[in-house]
Protein backbone atom coordinates (compact mmCIF):
# COMPACT_ATOMS: atom_id res chain seq x y z
CA UNK A 1 0.00 0.00 0.00
CA UNK A 2 1.17 3.56 -0.64
CA UNK A 3 2.33 5.54 2.13
CA UNK A 4 1.20 8.75 0.30
CA UNK A 5 -2.03 8.04 0.45
CA UNK A 6 -4.79 9.40 2.69
CA UNK A 7 -6.80 7.35 4.90
CA UNK A 8 -10.78 8.21 3.42
CA UNK A 9 -9.48 9.01 0.15
CA UNK A 10 -8.78 5.22 -0.75
CA UNK A 11 -11.13 3.74 2.01
CA UNK A 12 -7.97 3.16 4.65
CA UNK A 13 -9.50 2.33 7.85
CA UNK A 14 -7.86 4.67 10.98
CA UNK A 15 -7.33 1.64 12.69
CA UNK A 16 -5.90 -1.98 11.09
CA UNK A 17 -8.61 -4.60 11.53
CA UNK A 18 -8.33 -6.56 14.89
CA UNK A 19 -6.04 -4.40 17.34
CA UNK A 20 -8.62 -3.99 20.20
CA UNK A 21 -9.81 -7.30 19.39
CA UNK A 22 -10.58 -8.97 22.84
CA UNK A 23 -10.17 -5.87 24.88
CA UNK A 24 -12.91 -3.96 26.80
CA UNK A 25 -13.79 -0.45 25.69
CA UNK A 26 -13.73 2.85 27.76
CA UNK A 27 -15.00 4.99 25.42
CA UNK A 28 -15.69 5.29 21.73
CA UNK A 29 -17.18 7.68 19.20
CA UNK A 30 -18.73 6.93 15.98
CA UNK A 31 -19.03 9.27 13.07
CA UNK A 32 -18.79 12.01 15.41
CA UNK A 33 -18.82 15.55 13.78
CA UNK A 34 -18.54 18.78 15.81
CA UNK A 35 -19.10 22.48 14.46
CA UNK A 36 -18.21 25.72 16.48
CA UNK A 37 -21.23 27.69 14.75
CA UNK A 38 -20.57 26.82 11.04
CA UNK A 39 -17.08 26.20 11.31
CA UNK A 40 -16.50 22.10 11.32
CA UNK A 41 -13.53 20.93 13.53
CA UNK A 42 -14.20 17.21 13.69
CA UNK A 43 -15.04 16.06 10.55
CA UNK A 44 -16.49 12.04 11.11
CA UNK A 45 -14.09 10.93 13.54
CA UNK A 46 -14.04 6.90 14.69
CA UNK A 47 -12.21 6.33 17.03
CA UNK A 48 -11.74 3.18 20.10
CA UNK A 49 -10.29 3.74 23.34
CA UNK A 50 -9.38 0.60 25.58
CA UNK A 51 -9.89 0.18 29.07
CA UNK A 52 -7.20 0.22 31.73
CA UNK A 53 -4.60 1.75 29.07
CA UNK A 54 -2.97 4.95 27.70
CA UNK A 55 -4.08 5.53 24.34
CA UNK A 56 -1.72 8.72 23.30
CA UNK A 57 -3.70 11.73 20.79
CA UNK A 58 -1.16 13.52 18.61
CA UNK A 59 -1.48 15.55 15.81
CA UNK A 60 -0.81 19.48 14.79
CA UNK A 61 -1.96 22.45 16.92
CA UNK A 62 -5.50 23.27 15.89
CA UNK A 63 -6.17 19.87 14.77
CA UNK A 64 -8.90 19.09 17.14
CA UNK A 65 -7.72 17.36 19.72
CA UNK A 66 -8.90 19.27 22.65
CA UNK A 67 -12.17 19.70 21.08
CA UNK A 68 -12.27 15.46 20.79
CA UNK A 69 -11.31 15.03 24.76
CA UNK A 70 -14.12 17.30 25.63
CA UNK A 71 -16.68 15.56 24.33
CA UNK A 72 -16.31 12.58 26.19
CA UNK A 73 -17.36 14.34 29.54
CA UNK A 74 -19.75 16.58 27.34
CA UNK A 75 -17.59 19.66 28.18
CA UNK A 76 -18.32 20.96 24.96
CA UNK A 77 -22.05 21.27 26.04
CA UNK A 78 -20.78 24.45 27.85
CA UNK A 79 -19.62 26.13 25.04
CA UNK A 80 -22.20 27.97 23.18
CA UNK A 81 -22.82 27.71 19.29
CA UNK A 82 -20.93 24.20 19.17
CA UNK A 83 -22.92 21.35 17.78
CA UNK A 84 -22.00 17.54 17.72
CA UNK A 85 -23.30 14.99 15.84
CA UNK A 86 -22.77 11.18 15.64
CA UNK A 87 -22.55 8.82 18.32
CA UNK A 88 -20.29 9.24 21.64
CA UNK A 89 -20.02 5.85 24.35
CA UNK A 90 -18.47 6.21 27.82
CA UNK A 91 -18.38 2.56 29.24
CA UNK A 92 -20.67 0.77 26.61
CA UNK A 93 -23.36 3.36 27.57
CA UNK A 94 -24.30 6.82 25.10
CA UNK A 95 -22.67 9.37 26.92
CA UNK A 96 -25.33 12.18 25.28
CA UNK A 97 -28.64 10.03 25.80
CA UNK A 98 -31.20 12.16 27.38
CA UNK A 99 -31.30 10.53 30.67
CA UNK A 100 -27.95 10.78 31.27
CA UNK A 101 -26.60 12.86 34.29
CA UNK A 102 -24.00 14.97 33.05
CA UNK A 103 -22.20 15.49 36.73
CA UNK A 104 -22.11 11.91 37.53
CA UNK A 105 -20.91 11.43 33.61
CA UNK A 106 -17.79 14.13 34.91
CA UNK A 107 -17.30 11.93 37.92
CA UNK A 108 -16.60 9.03 35.75
CA UNK A 109 -14.66 10.45 33.45
CA UNK A 110 -12.28 12.80 35.07
CA UNK A 111 -10.38 15.79 33.23
CA UNK A 112 -6.74 17.20 33.92
CA UNK A 113 -5.59 20.29 31.84
CA UNK A 114 -2.87 21.67 30.68
CA UNK A 115 -2.47 24.26 33.28
CA UNK A 116 -2.73 23.07 37.07
CA UNK A 117 -5.85 24.33 38.51
CA UNK A 118 -6.22 23.84 42.11
CA UNK A 119 -8.53 25.82 43.74
CA UNK A 120 -7.32 28.63 46.15
CA UNK A 121 -8.45 26.53 49.00
CA UNK A 122 -6.09 24.03 51.47
CA UNK A 123 -4.18 21.10 50.27
CA UNK A 124 -6.45 18.53 51.69
CA UNK A 125 -9.94 20.76 50.74
CA UNK A 126 -8.85 20.62 47.22
CA UNK A 127 -8.92 16.63 47.26
CA UNK A 128 -12.25 16.43 49.22
CA UNK A 129 -13.81 19.18 47.61
CA UNK A 130 -15.82 16.20 45.09
CA UNK A 131 -16.52 14.39 48.23
CA UNK A 132 -17.80 16.78 49.48
CA UNK A 133 -20.20 17.61 46.60
CA UNK A 134 -21.51 14.05 46.68
CA UNK A 135 -22.57 14.49 50.43
CA UNK A 136 -19.51 12.62 51.97
CA UNK A 137 -19.63 14.64 55.47
CA UNK A 138 -17.67 11.88 57.56
CA UNK A 139 -14.50 13.62 58.75
CA UNK A 140 -12.69 9.88 59.40
CA UNK A 141 -13.84 8.80 56.09
CA UNK A 142 -12.53 11.85 54.54
CA UNK A 143 -9.11 11.99 55.34
CA UNK A 144 -9.10 8.01 54.89
CA UNK A 145 -10.29 9.42 51.06
CA UNK A 146 -7.89 12.23 50.56
CA UNK A 147 -5.04 10.15 51.59
CA UNK A 148 -5.94 7.64 49.30
CA UNK A 149 -5.98 9.82 46.78
CA UNK A 150 -2.64 11.86 47.17
CA UNK A 151 -0.89 7.89 47.99
CA UNK A 152 -2.80 7.47 44.15
CA UNK A 153 -1.39 10.74 42.87
CA UNK A 154 2.08 9.95 44.38
CA UNK A 155 2.26 12.96 46.51
CA UNK A 156 0.77 12.23 49.92
CA UNK A 157 4.71 12.39 51.25
CA UNK A 158 5.40 15.55 49.99
CA UNK A 159 1.91 17.21 51.60
CA UNK A 160 1.13 14.88 54.36
CA UNK A 161 2.51 17.66 56.61
CA UNK A 162 1.29 20.32 54.78
CA UNK A 163 -2.42 19.36 54.23
CA UNK A 164 -4.15 22.48 55.57
CA UNK A 165 -1.24 25.20 53.44
CA UNK A 166 -3.17 26.81 50.42
CA UNK A 167 -2.54 24.42 47.51
CA UNK A 168 -1.26 27.86 45.21
CA UNK A 169 1.77 27.21 47.56
CA UNK A 170 2.77 23.44 45.88
CA UNK A 171 5.53 23.50 43.02
CA UNK A 172 3.64 23.47 39.57
CA UNK A 173 4.48 19.73 39.48
CA UNK A 174 3.01 19.17 43.04
CA UNK A 175 -0.19 21.17 41.61
CA UNK A 176 -0.16 19.01 39.05
CA UNK A 177 -0.51 15.94 41.06
CA UNK A 178 -2.84 17.38 43.28
CA UNK A 179 -5.68 17.95 40.47
CA UNK A 180 -4.84 13.78 39.67
CA UNK A 181 -5.74 13.44 43.69
CA UNK A 182 -8.74 15.63 43.33
CA UNK A 183 -9.82 13.92 40.36
CA UNK A 184 -8.99 10.18 41.56
CA UNK A 185 -10.90 11.51 44.91
CA UNK A 186 -14.41 10.92 43.59
CA UNK A 187 -12.94 7.26 41.96
CA UNK A 188 -13.57 8.14 37.85
CA UNK A 189 -13.10 5.23 35.35
CA UNK A 190 -11.33 7.60 32.71
CA UNK A 191 -8.89 10.20 32.67
CA UNK A 192 -8.83 12.41 30.45
CA UNK A 193 -5.55 14.47 30.19
CA UNK A 194 -5.07 17.41 27.99
CA UNK A 195 -0.90 18.40 28.00
CA UNK A 196 -0.90 17.82 31.35
CA UNK A 197 2.70 18.07 31.50
CA UNK A 198 3.40 20.54 28.71
CA UNK A 199 3.84 23.47 31.59
CA UNK A 200 6.04 21.22 33.78
CA UNK A 201 10.16 21.34 34.68
CA UNK A 202 11.90 17.86 33.02
CA UNK A 203 11.31 16.17 36.73
CA UNK A 204 7.97 17.40 37.40
CA UNK A 205 7.32 15.58 33.81
CA UNK A 206 8.93 12.69 34.31
CA UNK A 207 7.27 11.79 37.76
CA UNK A 208 3.82 12.76 36.20
CA UNK A 209 4.70 9.82 33.28
CA UNK A 210 5.76 7.12 36.34
CA UNK A 211 2.27 8.10 37.75
CA UNK A 212 0.30 7.72 34.55
CA UNK A 213 2.08 4.56 34.11
CA UNK A 214 1.15 3.50 37.63
CA UNK A 215 -2.41 4.80 37.07
CA UNK A 216 -2.85 2.70 34.08
CA UNK A 217 -3.87 -0.68 36.22
CA UNK A 218 -6.63 0.62 37.66
CA UNK A 219 -7.89 3.85 34.61
CA UNK A 220 -8.44 4.05 31.26
CA UNK A 221 -6.82 7.05 30.26
CA UNK A 222 -6.71 9.28 26.76
CA UNK A 223 -3.86 11.58 26.85
CA UNK A 224 -3.14 14.87 24.63
CA UNK A 225 0.56 15.36 24.07
CA UNK A 226 2.57 17.29 21.95
CA UNK A 227 5.89 15.48 23.30
CA UNK A 228 6.19 12.74 21.20
CA UNK A 229 9.40 11.26 23.42
CA UNK A 230 6.16 11.08 25.82
CA UNK A 231 3.56 9.60 24.14
CA UNK A 232 6.33 6.89 22.95
CA UNK A 233 7.51 6.56 26.71
CA UNK A 234 3.74 6.18 28.22
CA UNK A 235 1.09 5.12 25.69
CA UNK A 236 -0.14 1.55 24.96
CA UNK A 237 -1.83 3.23 21.77
CA UNK A 238 -1.45 6.34 19.95
CA UNK A 239 -4.16 7.99 17.39
CA UNK A 240 -2.73 10.80 14.83
CA UNK A 241 -4.91 13.36 13.90
CA UNK A 242 -4.91 15.87 11.47
CA UNK A 243 -7.97 18.48 9.97
CA UNK A 244 -10.52 16.89 12.07
CA UNK A 245 -10.46 13.88 11.46
CA UNK A 246 -8.69 10.59 13.10
CA UNK A 247 -6.08 9.25 10.38
CA UNK A 248 -4.02 6.68 11.51
CA UNK A 249 -4.46 4.76 15.30
CA UNK A 250 -2.24 1.99 16.09
CA UNK A 251 0.01 -0.06 18.87
CA UNK A 252 2.21 3.36 20.00
CA UNK A 253 5.50 0.78 19.35
CA UNK A 254 4.28 0.53 15.17
CA UNK A 255 3.33 4.46 15.10
CA UNK A 256 6.67 5.31 15.84
CA UNK A 257 8.47 2.62 14.50
CA UNK A 258 6.74 2.44 11.03
CA UNK A 259 3.37 4.56 10.68
CA UNK A 260 1.08 3.55 7.34
CA UNK A 261 0.74 7.17 6.79
CA UNK A 262 3.33 9.82 5.25
CA UNK A 263 1.04 12.20 7.23
CA UNK A 264 2.05 10.65 10.39
CA UNK A 265 5.64 9.69 10.03
CA UNK A 266 6.26 13.67 8.59
CA UNK A 267 4.54 14.63 12.18
CA UNK A 268 6.19 12.54 14.58
CA UNK A 269 9.72 13.17 12.88
CA UNK A 270 9.02 16.74 12.87
CA UNK A 271 8.78 17.20 9.10
CA UNK A 272 4.66 18.62 9.28
N1 LIG B 1 -14.61 27.46 22.01
C1 LIG B 1 -14.25 27.53 20.73
N2 LIG B 1 -14.93 28.33 19.88
C2 LIG B 1 -14.59 28.42 18.58
N3 LIG B 1 -13.56 27.74 18.02
C3 LIG B 1 -12.85 26.93 18.83
C4 LIG B 1 -13.14 26.78 20.22
N4 LIG B 1 -12.27 25.91 20.76
C5 LIG B 1 -11.45 25.53 19.75
N5 LIG B 1 -11.80 26.14 18.59
C6 LIG B 1 -11.16 25.95 17.28
O1 LIG B 1 -11.29 24.58 16.93
C7 LIG B 1 -10.12 24.13 16.29
C8 LIG B 1 -9.57 22.93 17.06
O2 LIG B 1 -9.12 23.40 18.33
P1 LIG B 1 -8.59 22.40 19.45
O3 LIG B 1 -8.22 23.22 20.63
O4 LIG B 1 -9.56 21.31 19.62
O5 LIG B 1 -7.28 21.84 18.72
P2 LIG B 1 -5.99 21.12 19.34
O6 LIG B 1 -5.58 20.09 18.35
O7 LIG B 1 -6.28 20.68 20.72
O8 LIG B 1 -4.95 22.32 19.35
P3 LIG B 1 -3.63 22.53 20.24
O9 LIG B 1 -2.75 21.35 20.00
O10 LIG B 1 -3.04 23.81 19.72
O11 LIG B 1 -4.08 22.65 21.67
C9 LIG B 1 -9.13 25.29 16.27
O12 LIG B 1 -9.19 25.91 15.01
C10 LIG B 1 -9.67 26.22 17.34
O13 LIG B 1 -9.37 27.55 17.05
Amino acid sequence: MSRLRLAGADGLQPMPGGLLDGLELALQARALSLHYAERRVLDQISLSVPRRRITALIGPSGCGKSSLLRCFNRLNDEIADCRMDGEVQVLGVDAYAADVSVPDLRRRVGMVFQKPNPFPQSVGENVAFGLRLAGLRSRLELDDRVETALRAAGLWDEVRDRLDDSALRLSAGQQQRLVIARALAVEPEVLLMDEPASMLDPISTLRLEELMVALRERYSVLLVTHNMQQAARVADYTAYMQDGRVLEFDTTDRIFTNPRLRGTEDYITGKL
